[in-house]
């Protein structure tokens, strides 16, 4: 197996890394921290997932990544595989998101199966490849440190030791399951010769035997039996045949005699039955006699002119005519009664309305009568006041004969008056006023006369011009006061006429008034007149009219009575038709009498009739019976002669033997039917217990049989256990022999001195290295140089113990060396470069080395380098090409 491919993504401080790998020797350098081992971790991670992690998930992926992808191709017995696979930090975990493995002619999917594929593919888990192939940095001491136990489980797993004592185990549990079921069947076995010893102890055989003898007997009996049941059973039944044959004649013996009996007796029936027909005959030709007479008695009142039928339907058919001629007229009759009642009621109505509408009549005159009276009284008041407002207009009017003015002018009069007067009393008041001024006038002229001064302009009088104008004023004062006085004068003579005709005004008033009043009164008096006349009139009229009235109402009373005693008479009339019907009815049941006497009549003829032909026809049968009879009779005769009472007697005691026989034997056979069920059926225990018995033995024979193979089975599991174990100790002893002879062809490689003389590694895995003086030294107490030295030949031991020891798909996976010069000088390093090339001859493929060391680089046959940038802290890897140009450039570590 090599690796041929490692791709990375964000896995620990590689954020794309892609690299080839070789055959040959690899070596990977580069500063600290550079990312070496994780390059390395990469490989064994993708082969194995997380069970090759030293920590979890979480610290693969780059720090603040979310995913990473690593990638690995690899050729394994010529076929190449890729395996994929793909983490996810989401949230706290990590996990795996994607896992294939892709082979030639395999696809696998999911972590654990594509481990699964992996360590079935190299026959090696992860622990089985760090111990063999990966000498992983800081762990050389392990196998060192590890207790000769640990030792052994590691190089017998590694050498497929461990499936010997597996398969060691497996014989041991199986020879233990063939312990438990042999010990199972040996119990069975037990038992069942157990039972087979007490079947054995009960003699079955001759109890078989002793029991079929018995029932032989029993069956013999039974034969016996039932032959003398045949025979007892045909005497009963010739026997049974005898008497039959004289019961049948008995029998018909019995039925003969009974038939005679029968016969004799209706015949005599017969012949009574006969009498008494001919007395009934007898009876019925009575009664006809007495029927006769009595019709002759009745005919005259029937009305009947003969005792015929046809005289009785003649007399019917008229007495129905005369009954529905009476009905018809009774019928018309009743009608015109009605009809008659009917006007009478009517026409005495007709009287009452009569008489009422005269008496309304009259009421009405009385009324008008009434209203002529008090009109006239109102035309006679109202005349009277007519007089005496004439009288009245009378006296007004001489008021005027010796008046100022006539009649119908004073009005016109005193409206001129007042108008002069009127005009009168302003002269005086305009007098009045000039006269009051002239005097002022005067009366200050004077005053200031008085003073010496001019009553003009009141300038001194000496010197006014105005003196004489004062004298002109006094003769004004006089003048207005005569014409006031004449003005005076003039009112009061006005004032005395208008007194005077105040009254006549009044009475032309009045007269007007009065002469109307008696001008309408007078034609109202008139109009009462008139409507007195009118009433009395109508009054008048009304009464001619109710004389009338009642003279009509007299008359309908009159016809009404007449009506009246026309119906009774119809009435009278109808009582005699009804009378009349009555008697139609008594003359139809004295007809209806003879009628049926005369049916009677003729029944009895019938009657009579009927019987003499019944009494023949008895006398025919009888005369028939009687021959029968005598037949009957014969046959009586015949069969008392053919029955034989002693053979009778003789079959029925035979029968009554053979009858007690089969009884008894009958019970004796279901006695012996009992014992043989009951023998039967021990027979069919023993039998059954036989059976039983035989297959009790076979079961035992197979039980022995399956109790030694399980015998033989135990053995070889047990020889099989051993050989296993066996195996493993030689195995383990000749590995240890050639591990313990590897071992120290290869320390003596690396390390050979003086100081010690080889290394051992005994049986029980117990590690020593051996002085040239014979003492021995644990490996502990090695150097820390000389441990790793030997540890590094114990691998390349193993490893070559390995490739000898399994042949053709030896795994051979490369050999993977995390610094192994770590603690060691320049001199073994060289020692160190040899091991590697005679690995390398040996023919491991690929060495992969991780090392600072320059002799290393330089026995390179691929150099590989890291870096990391320390800005980004990311690691970077590519291939230096040669490694001799590597040395040339000058390029390497020093730790
Ligand atoms: N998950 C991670 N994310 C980022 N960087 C990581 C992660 N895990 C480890 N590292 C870094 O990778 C480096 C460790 O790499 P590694 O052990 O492979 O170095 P080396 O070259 O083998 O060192 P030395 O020569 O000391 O053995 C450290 O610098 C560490 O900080």
């Amino acid at each position: 197996m090599k690796f041929d491919r490692i791709r990375l993504r964000n896995f620990r401080p590689y954020a794309d890394a892609d690299l080839g790998l070789r055959d040959g020797v690899t070596v990977i350098h580069g500063l600290n921290g550079s990312g070496k081992s994780s390059l390395l971790e990469a490989c064994f991670f993708a082969l194995y997932g997380a069970k090759a992690l030293e920590g979890t998930l979480d610290d693969v992926v780059t720090n603040g990544a979310e995913e990473a992808e690593i990638d690995l191709w690899f050729t394994h017995a010529g076929a190449a595989y890729h395996v994929h696979r793909r983490l996810r930090a989401s949230g706290e975990r990590t996990t795996t998101a994607d896992c294939v493995l892709e082979g030639s002619d395999a696809t696998v999917e999911g972590a654990r199966d594509v481990r699964a594929f992996v360590v079935d593919l190299l026959r090696m888990d992860a622990e089985a490849f760090v111990n063999c192939a990966y000498v992983r940095q800081g762990e050389v001491n392990q196998l060192i440190n590890a207790s000769p136990g640990q030792r052994q489980d590691v190089i017998d797993d590694l050498l497929q030791l461990g499936r010997l004592e597996e398969y060691r185990d497996r014989a041991g549990d199986a020879r233990l399951g063939i312990e438990d079921v042999r010990s199972e069947k040996r119990g069975e076995l037990r038992k069942v010769e157990s039972q087979i010893e007490e079947k054995e102890a009960k003699n079955l055989y001759a109890a078989l035997d002793d029991l079929e003898s018995t029932l032989s007997e029993v069956d013999s009996k039974i034969e016996h039996y039932e032959t003398q049941r045949e025979k007892a059973r045909e005497t009963k039944s010739e026997a049974e045949a005898v008497l039959e044959e004289y019961e049948g004649k008995r029998a018909e013996l019995d039925s003969v005699v009974d038939d005679i009996d029968d016969l004799e007796s209706t015949i005599r029936e017969a012949e009574s039955e006969r009498e008494t027909l001919r007395e009934r005959v007898t009876e019925a030709h009575e009664r006809m006699g007495e029927l006769d007479a009595e019709v002759d008695d009745r005919l005259d009142a029937a009305g009947l002119d003969a005792a015929t039928e046809v005289a009785v339907d003649r007399r019917r058919d008229e007495l129905d005519g005369r009954e529905a001629e009476l009905r018809e007229e009774r019928t018309e009759a009743k009608a015109s009664a009605t009809g008659l009642r009917n006007q009478a009621t009517n026409l005495a109505a007709k009287a009452d309305d009569l008489a009422d509408r005269a008496a309304e009549t009259e009421e009405r005159a009385a009324e008008l009568r009434a209203d002529a009276d008090a009109a006239e009284t109102t035309a006679e008041e109202r005349e009277a006041r007519v007089a005496d407002l004439e009288d009245e207009a009378t006296a007004l009017a001489a008021r005027f004969e010796d008046a100022p003015v006539d009649r119908g002018e004073a009005a016109t009069r005193q409206d001129d008056l007042r108008e002069r007067r009127g005009e009168v009393r302003e002269r005086v008041a305009e007098l009045d006023a000039k006269l009051e001024s002239a005097k002022e006038r005067v009366a200050e002229a004077e005053a200031l006369l008085a003073a010496g001064k001019c009553p003009e302009c009141g300038q001194p009088v000496a010197d006014s011009p105005h003196a004489d104008r004062i004298d002109d004023d006094r003769e004004r004062v006089a003048e207005l006061e005569a014409e006031l006085a004449d003005a005076r004068e003039q009112v009061s003579t006005l004032d005395d006429r208008l007194d005077a005709l105040g009254p006549l005004v009044t009475a032309e008033e009045r007269l007007t008034d009065v002469e109307a009043d008696r001008d309408r009164l007078a034609e109202r008096a008139a109009e009462a007149r008139e409507t007195a006349a009118e009433n009395r009139e109508a009054a008048a009229k009304r009464e001619s009219e109710a004389t009338e009235l009642r003279e009509q109402a007299s008359e309908a009373r009159e016809v009404a009575a007449d009506k009246r005693e026309e119906a009774e008479e119809v009435e009278a009339r109808i009582d005699e038709l009804s009378a009349e019907l009555e008697s139609i009815d008594e003359a139809r049941e004295r007809v209806d009498a003879v009628a049926e006497r005369l049916e009677r009549i003729a029944d009895l003829e019938d009657e009579m009739e009927r019987h003499r032909e019944r009494a023949a026809g008895i006398e025919e049968t009888n005369d028939e019976r009687r021959e029968r009879l005598a037949e009957k009779r014969d046959r009586r005769d015949e069969l008392r002669e053919a029955v034989d009472e002693e053979a009778i007697e003789s079959a029925r005691d035979r029968q009554a033997n053979a009858e007690a026989y089969l009884e008894n034997v009958a019970d004796e056979l279901d006695a012996l039917a009992g014992r043989r069920d009951s023998i039967q059926t021990r027979i069919g225990g023993v039998r059954s217990d036989v059976e039983a018995l035989e297959s009790l033995r076979d079961e035992r024979d197979e039980l022995a049989e399956r109790v030694a193979a399980l015998d033989a089975l135990h053995e070889e599991a047990e020889r099989l256990e051993a050989a296993y174990g066996d195996l493993r100790a030689e195995l383990r002893q000749r590995n240890v022999e050639t591990l313990e002879r590897l071992l120290n062809e290869t320390f003596d490689l690396v390390y050979g001195n003086d100081a010690y003389a080889h290394l051992r590694l005994n049986g029980e895995y117990e590690l020593s290295v051996v002085q040239k003086d014979g003492s021995e030294l644990d490996p502990t107490q090695l150097s820390g140089g000389e441990r790793a030295l030997f540890n590094l030949s114990l691998r390349c031991a193993i490893y070559r113990l390995l490739a000898e020891g399994i042949d053709g798909a030896a795994p051979m996976p490369p050999l993977i060396l995390d610094e192994p010069t770590v603690f060691l000088d320049s001199g073994h390093v060289s020692r160190l470069v040899d091991l590697v090339a005679e690995m390398r001859d040996m023919g491991v493929a690929q060495i992969v080395i991780v090392s600072h060391d320059e002799e290393l680089v330089g026995a390179a046959d691929d150099l590989v380098r890291v870096e990391k940038d320390p800005r980004t802290n990311r690691s970077t890897v590519s291939r230096s090409g040669s490694a001799v140009e590597e040395l040339a450039a000058g390029v390497t570590d020093d730790d």
